[in-house]
């Protein structure tokens, strides 16, 4: 179907085309149908308004049209895109960009540099004075200038709501969907993002928003409003002809009534439910507005120092995933460096804990009197490295889930480029918290003085941390933080149970044992014993005043807790091993998180 024919051939306009929509979904009393049969038209050059009382099924229709509501949808959504080039929906995906009610913005980070990461992301062949040409260009157009060097989260909610939409111009989509771009914004913040909206509609775009009771002059600046109750449309056309249709409906919009407060009224049921005699009114022609709506002669004059004069940025293509996978590094880099609660807190804590725990288990590395309580320090070196990992990525995924979802949705990058370059960040600060705690401690409880030991100990540490925030990132992936935080204790207190000191291995049943299998904790403590103990270690120090000492031989000891086998370079192999799988899970896991809808 082509919608449109008489405009300037060199610029792609995309009407949107929608048929006979439903949506069903299911709840605990079966399926319930949310959209029942919906269609419509949403053309280039217009400001569309998606209306209608609270439950009326906006945010679901937004949803299908988008494309991130798949399931439980029926119905077609046709685009000229289609027509034009035979792509279909990967191309109508890639066209149109949808803005979530949430912000979602990189908090720690300044407009600017949020501008330049998103231009990053999804431009290439720019040079950097051309990228920051355009940022310039979009941030004077947005009234945003003045703040370009303000964090994200210093940002008022009107400033926030147009970097969302100046994140997602830089490529500039001809399609741009919004769900209550005006929710939260004061009557003139919100007044000044829809006269945005309707510039950016004029500059040939297609603008659909969601929006809740407009004021008067607010409602005018629509160019067609797609109203709707119950899960149907009531009233398709210009935003100036809804008294007349009303009227011609039966229904008298008192003067000095604001229209859009009336055609609520009406369609809400306060005036007797007449929803099915408004949807077949609403099949009218008549009540659209003059379509489609007039285009500026110069696209670009909402941009008009423009880099991209007449041109469609898609024509200069996207940046590979290799190239994404690099700015994302770099952006979980700065944001480690400057949310200090993870970097600078994090090793002044370990340093901190590493010389508690050091002075509490003084002079035990080579004493044969306390060579248990030994084992009892580094089973809880490892409960700390494990605990200290785990529970900050239980709340990883949950607190990026919104950027991740509006980021990967509208093709920003692709889950695994993300997922590769946040691990890869992880496992060195892994490795750099280990080292700050294991050195203190070890130097403090006056463990053995040979540092080849210490580097097998230091590994096995790192290696347990590495595991512990694989597993925090499962629970993260399958529970909110609240319910995570909860799920994981319980499961770290488990693997610590058969970690091999609160109970021995060598007093466990055959089953038992074979259940401490599970427990990455139980691995890590049987490699630290043999570390410090194994690999022929001489006898250890006898102090006088002790009447006899049980483990002057280390042998004895690995042979009377059950940890006698050499097996450090096994343990080393099965941590890897947990590491690798805990990870690929954690990301099946966050794809389907990410999937479903
Ligand atoms: N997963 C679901 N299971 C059952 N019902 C649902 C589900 N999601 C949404 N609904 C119902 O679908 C209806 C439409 O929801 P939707 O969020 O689209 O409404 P809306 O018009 O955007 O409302 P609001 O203006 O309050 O945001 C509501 O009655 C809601 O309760």
């Amino acid at each position: 179907m082509t919608l449109d024919t008489n405009k300037n051939k060199n610029i792609p306009y995309y009407d949107v085309n929608f048929d006979n929509i439903f949506l069903t979904k299911r709840d605990k009393q079966g399926h319930k149908q949310i959209i029942r049969g919906v269609s419509g038209n949403f053309f280039s050059g217009e400001l569309t308004a998606i209306m209608g009382p609270s439950g009326a099924g906006k945010t679901s229709l937004l949803n299908v049209l988008t494309g991130y509501q798949i399931s439980g949808v029926q119905g077609t959504i046709r685009c000229n895109i289609s027509s034009e080039n035979g792509t279909g929906s990967l191309q109508y995906k890639k066209e149109s960009c949808y803005i979530l009610q949430d912000d979602c913005l990189p908090e720690l980070f300044t407009v600017q540099e949020a501008m330049m990461m998103s231009c990053n992301l999804k431009t290439v062949g720019l040079s950097r004075k051309a990228k920051e040409y355009l940022i310039n260009d979009i941030l004077t157009n947005l009234s945003l200038i003045t703040c370009r060097n303000t964090r994200c989260h210093h940002l008022s909610g009107g400033q926030k709501k147009r970097v969302s939409i100046a994140l997602e111009l830089v490529n500039n989509p001809p399609i741009m969907f919004l769900d209550e771009p005006t929710t939260g914004l004061d009557c003139s913040a919100g007044s000044q993002c829809i006269q945005l909206l309707k510039k950016l509609a004029r500059s040939g775009k297609t603008i659909i928003c969601t929006i809740h009771q407009p004021n008067a002059k607010m409602y005018e600046t629509f160019d067609h409003i797609y109203m709707m109750a119950y899960g149907k449309c009531v009233y398709q056309g210009a935003s100036t002809h809804t008294v007349d249709y009303l009227a011609a409906s039966g229904f008298h919009c008192p003067i000095y009534h604001n229209p859009a407060d009336f055609i609520i009224e009406v369609v809400k049921g306060d005036y007797g439910d007449h929803t099915d005699m408004l949807a077949h009114a609403a099949l009218e022609e008549k009540w659209r507005g003059n379509h489609p709506a007039k285009i500026c002669n110069d696209p670009v004059d909402t941009y008009k120092n423009s880099v991209y004069p007449k041109q469609r940025i898609d024509s200069i293509g996207m940046p590979s995933e290799w190239f994404k996978f690099l700015v994302l590094l770099r952006r979980s880099g700065v944001q480690i460096y400057r949310d200090w609660t993870i970097s600078q807190l994090k090793i002044l804590l370990h340093l901190l804990v590493g010389l508690f725990l050091g002075l509490t288990y003084q002079n035990c590395g080579q004493d044969a009197d306390k060579a248990v309580t030994n084992l009892g320090f580094f089973t809880v070196s490892t409960v700390y490295m494990v605990y200290t990992a785990s529970m900050p990525a239980v709340l990883k995924f949950p607190s990026e889930l919104c950027m991740l979802k509006k980021e990967n949705f509208n093709n920003w990058y692709k889950v695994h480029t993300y997922f590769a370059a946040v691990m890869l960040f992880d496992m060195p600060l892994q490795v750099i918290f280990t080292s700050v705690y294991s050195l203190t401690s070890y130097l403090l409880s006056n463990q053995i003085r040979d540092w080849h030991r210490f580097c097998m100990l230091l590994l096995l540490q790192s290696l347990s941390g590495m595991s512990g925030s694989g597993f925090g990132l499962i629970i993260g992936s399958l529970f909110n933080p609240v319910n995570g935080t909860f799920v994981g204790v319980i499961c770290l207190c488990c693997f610590f149970l058969f970690g091999g000191f609160f109970i021995l291995l060598v007093h466990m049943s055959k089953f038992m044992y074979a259940v401490t299998n599970l427990s990455f904790i139980a691995f890590t403590v049987e490699g630290s014993m043999q570390a410090l103990y194994g690999y022929d270690r001489p006898p250890l120090h006898c102090p006088e005043e002790a009447e006899f000492c049980q483990y002057v031989s280390p042998a004895v000891l690995l042979k009377d807790i059950g940890m006698d086998k050499p097996s450090y370079w096994t343990d080393v192999t099965y941590l890897v091993c947990v590491i690798v799988l805990f990870r690929i899970v954690a990301f099946v896991l966050l794809k389907r998180k990410l999937s479903i809808t």
